[in-house]
């Protein structure tokens, strides 16, 4: 099996997650607290009261663990390709894949990585959501002190099943958006590439960017109760499951609420997508 697209995939997602936080967090409160307004007004108000830290808290975890999280995703695609279709990533490109293989293999790899993500993602949304000022003596304490703490915490008081809650959403989220994000990612490539060539540095951000965008648009809406589901349980259950997370939050905010973040979700995944195709393409032709 090779695995310099294991290696490759981590590197990536480790470079599009730093740049695409701060986005993350904003678009985290909007789906979840009702105090916001709107994108400006939330990073305002995180700016002013938490300071520019605020929009990076929580990002240690995903970053611990976009190692394991991003090269299951690109390992287990590339590897689930390799099956389907006999050629190795250089090989790809003299014979490309059929669009239904991609398709299969984006949501082989996508239904994988949901399930190693389900925990770091939950407490990155839980630190996310917290909105207390960092580190600043005499401001009151927040509920979680960490990720460790908040990893602990969750334990303790929700058990080892509260480590994955919201992971039936994002399962549901994530295995056919990842079958759209390589989709659009190879669709494009090949448009405007040459037969049997590899696509320029400017067709891989611009595709990178549009199956960055063309998957969260997808993946909004249960990106939305998904978020929902991870905040559930902090004091009270309000939720019986995802469905009837989803009735309650349409009978109370009407069918918008499911394009909560939509717009700062892709504003954020335009850049985070294209620096991550273009240092996992550019690794592997490195290696290979
Ligand atoms: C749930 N969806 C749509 C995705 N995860 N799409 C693929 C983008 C992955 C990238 N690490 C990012 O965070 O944008």
């Amino acid at each position: 099996m090779p695995v310099e697209e294991f290696v490759a995939g981590w590197i990536s997602g480790a470079l599009g997650l730093v740049l695409g936080h701060p986005f993350d967090t904003v678009k985290v409160r909007l789906q979840t607290q009702t105090t916001y307004r709107g994108i400006v007004d939330c990073m305002v108000k995180i700016y002013r009261h938490e300071s520019l830290l605020g929009f990076f808290k929580g990002m240690s975890f995903p970053i611990a663990s976009i190692a394991v999280v991003n090269s299951v995703l690109f390992g287990v695609y590339s590897n689930t390709l390799l099956v389907l279709t006999a050629t190795s990533h250089q090989e790809r490109r003299a014979q490309p894949p059929s669009y239904t293989h991609i398709f299969l293999a984006g949501c082989t790899g996508g239904f994988l990585q949901a399930y190693c993500l389900a925990p770091f993602d939950l407490i990155k949304v839980r630190l996310q959501n917290q909105t207390e000022p960092m580190a600043q003596p005499g401001s009151p304490q927040p509920q979680y002190r960490g990720p460790v703490h908040c990893a602990a915490s969750i334990f303790r008081e929700e058990g080892y099943r509260g480590l994955f809650r919201g992971a039936w959403a994002l399962m549901l989220r994530d295995t056919p958006t990842m079958g759209i994000y390589f989709i659009t990612y190879e669709g494009l490539c090949r448009q405007y590439t040459p037969e049997g060539q590899n696509p320029s540095s400017a067709t891989v951000l611009v595709a990178g960017g549009f199956a960055g965008i063309a998957s969260w648009v997808a993946a909004t809406p249960l990106d939305v109760i998904k978020s929902r589901m991870q905040m559930d349980g902090l004091r009270r259950r309000v939720y019986q499951g995802v469905l009837d997370c989803m009735v309650s939050s349409v009978r109370q905010e009407g069918l918008g609420v499911f394009f909560r973040g939509v717009t700062i979700n892709s504003a954020r995944a335009f850049p985070v997508n294209a620096v991550t195709f273009l240092s996992y393409e550019y690794l592997l032709r490195w290696w290979g």
